[in-house]
């Protein structure tokens, strides 16, 4: 069996890349990052570490490279034979790469393969597969979208396990922590006859990539910008400061009230316990993680449905509790970090504009309450 995996960056190799090898797939791996796309085509293998005691190592091999940038046709080519297509490249990127996608299902269509096939977005965003679907049948004609109707799923999935930026001599050498959860929504899928050992299918996501993004990156996120706030530059260090570890606790009572009142599939103690397990992970000691990558792309983080405003909107319907999540998004919108372009910009927008106008434009809120809200928190601090 055949994978095509765009984004050999940390988390493509550091999980997506070892799930698919251990359930028996030889992945073409595409990227526009030549040194790892050449890495990968030299060596065809590459060595996950375990950033955990012992620090066990894992293998992957039958790996291939594909540089999008330079050889789009050979990209088109392996997914008209592929059998499974993933990313892990990012929210941003997703539109860039739908075109590639379209071409690559009309290359079924012309070589007459209807063999069903999914396309699954990893990425930390609720709805990420089918946003990329919208993107994809932008790209088709009425008969290829007709096609892809027939033959092609867009089920979406949360991913989970920290990936920090790498630091090895080894550009494929990737460290991650021992902790892993993919879960995929099964309604969506077109191949339901393959299900990938240790990942999980459940008939409908929803419940399982809000409790993800919500408590584990509303958390880390939390530890991201309070830390930074205080001085921090790594998430071990902010983390160890109380004040950040009650700002993150805090956020995540907020965000778990909202769970419970949303969902059924979980209890207040499976909740907390999650949660738990999740702050105990921003603490591994073996990983060292820059608040830099957790806080990277504050404009994204601030979008509408994203990790805060997404939660606090919610929570305001509903009457419930979010001082906390509040008083986080104003240290956002302070968090300056001269290497990330939308810090930059964000920065940018605030000397140009209205504070309230450039809240509007950056969270999509129009609700004038919760934007006084937002003016009160950001001018807080
Ligand atoms: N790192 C983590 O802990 C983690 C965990 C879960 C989910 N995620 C999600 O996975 C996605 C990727 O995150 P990451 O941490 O691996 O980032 P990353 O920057 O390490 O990897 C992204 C890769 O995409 C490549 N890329 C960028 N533009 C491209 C293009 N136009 N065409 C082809 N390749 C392109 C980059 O070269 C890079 O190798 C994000 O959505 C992130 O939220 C990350
Ligand atoms: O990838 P982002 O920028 O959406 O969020 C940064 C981190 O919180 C994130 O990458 C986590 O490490 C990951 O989601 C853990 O599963």
């Amino acid at each position: 069996m055949e994978a095509v995996h765009f984004g050999a960056g940390n988390i493509g190799r550091g999980f997506i890349g070892e799930t698919l090898a251990s359930n028996g797939f030889k992945i073409n791996f595409v990227d526009v990052n030549e040194t790892i796309i050449d890495a990968l085509n030299q060596r065809g293998e590459y060595t996950i570490t375990l950033a955990a005691p012992g620090e066990g190592k894992i293998h992957v091999d039958n790996v291939d490279g594909l540089n999008n940038a330079k050889n789009p046709d050979a990209v088109v080519k392996a997914i008209a034979q592929a059998d499974l297509v993933t990313t892990a490249i990012g929210p941003k990127i997703l539109p860039l790469i739908a075109p590639l996608i379209a071409q690559g299902i009309d290359a079924r269509r012309a070589a007459g393969n209807d063999t069903a096939i999914d396309v699954i977005a990893c990425e930390n965003m609720i709805g990420g597969s089918q946003s990329l679907k919208k993107d994809v049948y932008s790209h088709l004609d009425a008969d290829g979208q007709a096609f892809a109707d027939a033959h092609i799923g867009f089920p979406n999935a949360a991913v989970d396990r920290i990936v920090p930026i790498q630091h090895h001599d080894d550009p494929l050498a990737v460290s991650v922590e021992d902790f892993k959860e993919w879960v995929v929504d099964e309604s969506q899928m077109k191949n339901t006859g393959l299900k990938l050992k240790t990942v999980e299918y459940v008939p409908d996501l929803e419940p399982y990539i809000e409790r993800k993004l919500f408590s584990v990156n509303t958390g880390h996120a939390t530890t991201a910008y309070t830390g930074k706030y205080l001085g921090y530059t790594t998430i071990g260090d902010a983390i160890k400061d109380d004040k950040v570890l009650s700002q993150v606790e805090g956020a995540l009572k907020e965000t778990r009230s909202l769970l419970l009142a949303q969902f059924e599939n979980f209890t207040e103690q499976e909740l907390v316990d999650y949660q738990n397990s999740v702050v105990n992970r921003f603490k591994n000691p073996y990983i060292s993680d820059d608040i830099s990558r957790v806080a990277r792309t504050p404009i994204r983080k601030l979008g509408y449905d994203e990790r805060f405003i997404r939660p606090i909107r919610e929570l305001k319907q509903r009457g419930l509790n979010y001082s906390v999540l509040l008083d986080t998004v104003g240290m956002i919108f302070k968090y300056d970090e001269p290497s990330d372009d939308e810090s930059v910009k964000l920065q940018a927008l605030l000397k140009e504009k209205p504070l309230g106008d450039v809240i509007k434009e950056v969270t999509g809120v129009t609700d004038a309450d919760l934007i006084a809200e937002i003016q009160k928190s950001v001018e807080s601090k």
